[in-house]
C-alpha cells in the first residue's frame, strides 16, 4: 500500500531521522515538572512536549497507562495526543499492548488502527500472549487502513527473558516464533504493517531476532534512562537499522519543562538517530 504506515515512516525518517518520542505522564514526570497530579497536569504536560515532539521527531508514542489512570478524561487526552502529533506532521503509536482473540481483536483494532477508529492512531502496540494468530482482526485491519501493529517479540526488561526465550515445540523460542508469524503476514510488502517490539537492551541477541524479520519495522523501546544509546540500537540492528525506530521517553521528558532545553535534547537525539 502506497500510503502505508511503513512507507511513510521510511519517508519521515530520512526527514527527520529515526526518533520516537515516548510521552509518559507518571506521577514522577508531572512531578518533576512542577505540575499538579490531575488532569490540568497531564493536559500541560502532554500539550508541551508534543507541541514541541510532534515537528521534530518522526513518531509519538504516547503510553496509554499514563492516560488511562486519569480514567475517561485521560482517553480523551489521548486522543487529543493524537491530533496534535498528525498536526506536527509525525505518526503515532499507541503504547497500550493489547491483545485477544476474534471480535475482541477486533474491537481493539476499532479502538486504535487508523482513519475511521476512535482513537485514530496510525499504529498500536500489542501482546501475543493468547497466540500471535489469534491477533489476525487486528493485522487485517492494520492492512486496510494503512496502519501498524508491533507486536512484542523481545521486550526490553529482563523479565522478559523467561517467557520470550522459552522454547516451543518446535524448537523454536517462542520470541522466534513470533519473527516467523510475523514474517508470513508481511509476505506480500517489502516492509509490511506488522512490526516487532525489539527492545533497545539486548545487545548481541538482537541480530538473531532481525535476521528473522527481513521486512519488519522494529520499534525499539530502552533508549536513555534503561541504559542503552542510539549508538547500542545502530550497532545492535546492523543494516535492518533502516527499518527501526528507537524511542526514548523519560531521558526526554527530563530535560523539560524548559521549552528550548526540551526542543535542544529532542533534536539531538534526532540528529543521533539519522541513518549515516
Ligand atoms: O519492551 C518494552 C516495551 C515497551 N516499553 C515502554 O516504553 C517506554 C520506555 O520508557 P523509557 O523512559 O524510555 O525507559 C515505557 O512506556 C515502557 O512501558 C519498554 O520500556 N520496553
Amino acid at each position: 500500500m502506497q500510503n502505508s504506515f511503513a512507507n511513510r515512516f521510511l519517508a519521515l525518517s530520512r526527514e527527520r531521522g529515526h526518533l520516537c518520542v515516548g510521552i509518559d505522564p507518571s506521577s514522577e514526570a508531572l512531578a518533576a515538572w512542577d505540575l499538579p497530579h490531575d488532569f490540568s497536569g497531564l493536559v500541560r504536560f502532554c500539550d508541551t512536549l508534543v507541541g514541541i515532539a510532534a515537528p521534530r521527531a518522526a513518531v509519538i508514542k504516547p503510553q496509554s497507562a499514563f492516560f488511562e489512570r486519569f480514567g475517561p478524561d485521560g482517553m480523551q487526552e489521548l486522543k487529543r495526543v493524537v491530533w496534535q502529533t498528525r498536526a506536527g506532521g509525525a505518526l503515532t503509536i499507541v503504547d497500550a499492548k493489547r491483545g485477544d482473540l476474534g471480535s475482541t481483536a477486533t474491537a481493539y483494532g476499532d479502538a486504535f488502527l487508523g482513519a475511521g477508529s476512535a482513537f485514530g492512531s496510525d499504529a498500536v502496540t500489542a501482546h501475543a500472549y493468547l497466540g500471535i494468530d489469534a491477533l489476525a482482526p487486528l493485522f487485517t485491519r492494520a492492512k486496510s487502513h494503512g496502519a501498524a501493529v508491533f507486536v512484542v517479540v523481545r521486550s526490553s526488561n529482563p523479565e522478559g527473558t523467561l517467557l520470550q526465550s522459552a522454547r516451543t515445540a518446535g524448537g523454536l523460542s517462542v520470541a522466534e516464533s513470533f519473527c516467523e508469524a510475523i514474517t508470513r503476514q508481511n509476505a506480500a510488502d517489502d516492509v509490511g504493517p506488522i512490526g516487532a517490539v525489539v527492545g533497545a537492551t539486548l545487545g548481541d541477541e538482537t541480530a538473531g531476532i532481525v535476521a528473522r524479520l527481513p521486512n519488519a519495522l522494529f520499534l525499539a523501546p530502552g533508549v536513555g534512562a534503561q541504559g542503552a544509546t542510539v549508538a547500542d540500537v545502530k550497532r545492535a540492528f546492523g543494516g535492518a537499522y533502516a527499518r527501526c525506530i528507537p524511542s526514548v521517553s523519560r531521558a526526554i521528558a527530563m530535560a523539560g519543562p524548559n521549552e528550548m532545553a526540551l526542543a535542544d535534547r529532542i533534536e539531538r537525539y534526532a540528529d543521533e538517530s539519522r541513518l549515516a
